[in-house]
């Protein structure tokens, strides 16, 4: 015979319990099944509600009639009027006693069962089938003990066998769950989920040959779905991790629940009631080996600390600090000590804090008054995560991950066998931890949570191309790059399940003005884990931002080339803070747009290789611009367009013109190798015409074609058949010397040899002192550069 054990939500009105009766048809015609009831859809809580209404003093009526009304089931004939009127009666009494009694309370809560069990009863009759109510107080009998019930397993079991074997062969038993009688007979319920209780214990003493838990949720999965998206169901756990689940917070078990299963062997399968057929999670005594099985968690507890120099060494503390707490029935979740003894840590539950902190300072009243114990403190805003089950790294995985992400730990512990492992953290970071946490260690795959500020020319270029390639990404590298948030100059939007390619639209459609401080708070608020903000404006505001970003536990990418060739000051400040924190700051697009160049100098100076010299095109732009000028046959102006349109400029076409953006390339590039450079320290030739330099906007600048195009044309007259303009970035790194000038190439060297908006640089080092290693091509252009972005995106993912 099987025990089958329905939860209250599978026999909710309607579709659940119809699909129960169901369930029960399909099961018995293949083994005899015996059930156990819990009560049904919100019923316990209705009765819970009542009782308080009924204490307080407060008119039951419509409350009593909303809770029969929902017991009540079209077309089944099953008169409750007697326990109505008996529920009443109770109620009544509780009204006149006007205490809280918690045998009544138990007497209350138990119709929700009784009902419950009856309703299943007649719904079956209905189908044909010979079902037989059984209170479950007939059956088990037990003792309060503190909040906890002593089960009498040899009355309990001599009554339950009693029972089964007057049963007739075809009769299906159906028991109240969740409800028991103690040596007097009066009603006694077994604690919250109690049923599943229930089901274990009847599954023992009649030597079931397994437990069928029915329930909402169709098996114990490797995290809370709740906050964790990608937690996966688990197949087969042993009784062990089950009940290292159930002890941490796993809703559908119940903790005592395994114990009668683990003596008897009988296994526990968890189903959905609402997808008959789809696999469980089965629990039995063989699991299925070794290896992490779950992360799970409990939230709103109390960390307790007990410091002092009076401690060191002092024998006999713990035993007083729980001898304590177990006299007043706290229970104790976990304990971490320092090996000193001058400290020691552990959690208690939320509602026992206040009470633990009296108990204790009045146990160790005299440490205190000597300041041997320095202070008692209880920090009740903490939640637990708990990694259960067995490997070997898990631990350093755990830590690595919340580190990344500044979630500071309070506490850890671990059980001897390494079966378990429980990290302490602020209540606020929970969803985000356990997110770490499960990402980690099951090596799940990994998210990275994208906030780009700027969708122009690089920034709309990089979110179309996540959004068109980010499932190759997630299937090649087990990386997923969600976009959370979008701000440009004006608007912005924010969501934690993230945009797809409705970004542009969702965008247009805000009313929420972007406001930097508010981007921070929503983040650090939001629980999500892996934070990259992505930098595709020309902004100075924003990248003067970058410590906070960087203190706010966040990584950052950037095309933006300001963060780098403002003051040395501050690009030493935010190393430091990078540093400090851990986090990771990319750019190789700052200079040569996609092109591997600032990593190949990094590789090349942190290898020791001497690099000398770096000369080249480092404008996109402007390679592009005296490409087309020097052979073709438009004006200068029209040319200047044509690269703005096709997205090689900056924002300000003049920060190219003027050699403003080719100086900020060579300082960036010049502190890699190590100088302390300022922009003011590079000379430039700068290429707008003296005239046009105190010109206010753009396209008034523009309107000055004219002289702007005779300038250009005086300088293309001075050229030589085989010579072509080059503006020319030069560092010289021995002589601390940086250029940019306006320089006439042969058109057959490397330099008067390149092509489109291709830039090219030179790097002379000591290993390559004349024959420089080169890297050349497209320097400029929205799809290279978003390009670059979005592999530094993929590299910061590489480090979670
Ligand atoms: N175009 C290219 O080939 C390359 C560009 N870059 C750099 O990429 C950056 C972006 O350039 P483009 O996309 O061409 O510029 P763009 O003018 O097309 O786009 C700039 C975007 O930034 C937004 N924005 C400006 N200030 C903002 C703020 N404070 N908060 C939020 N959003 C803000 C604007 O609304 C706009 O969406 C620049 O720093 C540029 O130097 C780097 C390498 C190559
Ligand atoms: N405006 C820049 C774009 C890349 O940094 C250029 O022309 O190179």
């Amino acid at each position: 015979m099987k025990v089958l054990k329905f939860g209250g939500k599978s026999l909710g009105n309607g579709e659940p319990v119809k699909s129960a009766i169901d369930i029960i048809q399909k099961e018995q015609s293949t083994e005899a099944v015996a059930l156990v009831i819990s009560a049904r859809g919100q019923s316990t809580d209705l009765l819970l509600a009542l009782y308080a209404k009924a204490v307080a003093g407060a008119d039951v009526t419509p409350d009593l009639e909303n809770f029969f009304a929902y017991q009540y089931i079209k077309g089944l004939n099953l008169d409750l009027s007697s326990y109505q009127t008996e529920l009443q009666q109770l109620l009544e009494a509780l009204q006149l006693l006007g205490v809280t009694n918690n045998r009544i309370k138990d007497r209350v809560v138990a119709f929700g069962e009784v009902i419950s069990a009856l309703t299943v009863t007649e719904l079956l009759r209905q189908q044909g089938l010979d079902a037989v109510f059984a209170d479950a107080r007939q059956l088990l009998v037990g003792r309060c003990v503190a909040n906890d019930v002593a089960v009498d397993f040899a009355l309990s079991k001599e009554k339950t066998t009693r029972f089964f074997s007057a049963l007739a062969p075809q009769q299906i038993p159906v028991i109240t769950g969740f409800i028991a009688s103690d040596p007097e007979g009066k009603t006694i319920t077994l604690g919250r989920n109690g049923s599943n209780y229930t089901a274990t214990l009847i599954a023992s003493f009649i030597q079931a040959t397994e437990v069928q838990n029915w329930t909402d949720i169709d098996g114990v999965y490797t995290a809370s779905p709740k906050y964790v998206k990608n937690a996966q169901k688990i197949p087969h756990l042993s009784y062990r991790e089950a009940n290292e689940l159930a002890n941490f917070g796993a809703r559908i078990l119940h903790a005592k629940t395994i114990l009668p299963l683990v003596e008897s062997g009988i296994p526990l399968k968890i189903f959905s009631s609402f997808a008959y057929g789809r696999e469980g999670t089965l629990i039995d005594e063989k699991g299925s080996g070794k290896g992490i099985k779950a992360v799970s968690t409990i939230e709103d507890v109390s960390l307790v600390s007990i410091e002092g120099r009076g401690l060191l060494g002092k024998v006999g503390i713990d035993a007083r600090i729980f001898s304590a707490l177990s006299s007043n029935s706290i229970s104790v979740r976990l304990i971490s000590q320092a090996s000193s003894e001058r400290g020691i840590g552990f959690i208690v539950n939320k509602e026992d804090a206040q009470l633990t902190e009296q108990v204790l300072t009045k146990e160790f009243s005299e440490e205190l008054g000597h300041q041997d114990i320095s202070r008692i403190q209880v920090n009740n805003n903490m939640a637990i995560i708990a990694i259960v089950g067995r490997h070997n790294y898990s631990l350093e995985k755990a830590i690595y991950g919340l580190r990344r992400n500044k979630i500071w730990l309070h506490l850890i512990s671990n059980s001897i066998n390494g079966e378990h492992i429980s990290l302490v953290v602020d209540n606020q970071d929970l969803k985000k931890a356990v997110n770490v946490v499960h990402n980690q260690v099951f090596g799940a795959m990994k998210t990275l949570n994208l906030f780009a500020f700027g969708k122009g020319t690089v920034g709309g270029k990089l979110l179309d191309q996540l959004v068109r390639t980010g499932d190759d990404v997630i299937r090649r590298r087990n990386l997923m790059i969600r976009i959370v948030g979008v701000a440009d100059s004006k608007k912005m939007i924010f969501s934690e399940d993230g945009f797809t390619h409705n970004w542009r639209e969702e965008l247009a459609a805000s009313q929420q003005a972007t406001d930097f401080g508010n981007i921070i708070n929503l983040l650090k608020t939001s629980g999500l884990e892996n934070i990259v903000i992505a930098d595709n404006t020309s902004s100075q505001e924003l990248t003067e931002q970058y410590p906070v970003i960087v203190n706010s536990g966040f990584d950052i990418v950037a095309s933006n080339k300001k963060a780098n060739s403002i003051s040395y000051a501050f690009y030493e400040g935010l190393r430091n803070d990078l540093k400090k924190r851990g986090k990771l700051f990319f750019y190789e697009t700052n200079v040569g747009a996609g092109l591997p160049l600032i990593d190949t100098i990094k590789h090349l100076h942190n290898s020791s290789d001497k690099i000398e010299r770096i000369r080249g095109v480092f404008s996109g732009s402007l390679s592009y611009i005296f490409n087309k000028f020097s052979v073709e046959g438009k004006s200068f102006s029209t040319i200047l367009t044509e690269a703005k349109e096709k997205g090689y400029t900056e924002p300000d076409a003049r920060e190219d013109l003027c050699g403003l953006d080719v100086a900020r390339k060579l300082i960036i590039l010049a502190r890699e190798v190590g100088l302390q450079t300022e922009l003011e320290d590079v000379e430039v030739e700068s290429l707008v015409p003296p005239s046009l330099a105190a010109i206010g906007p753009f396209e008034e600048f523009m309107a000055q074609a004219e002289t702007l195009d005779a300038y250009f044309a005086t300088i293309k007259a001075s050229l030589n058949e085989d010579e072509v303009l080059r503006y020319v970035g030069d560092l010289m790194v021995a002589e601390n010397k940086l250029t940019v000038s306006l320089v006439k190439a042969s058109k057959n060297s490397p330099l008067g040899n390149i092509q489109n908006a291709d830039s090219l640089f030179e790097i002379y080092t000591e290993s390559y002192e004349t024959q420089p290693i080169i890297i050349q091509g497209a320097g400029a252009g929205a799809e290279v550069t978003a390009r670059g972005v979005y592999s530094d995106l993929i590299r910061i993912g590489g480090h979670y």
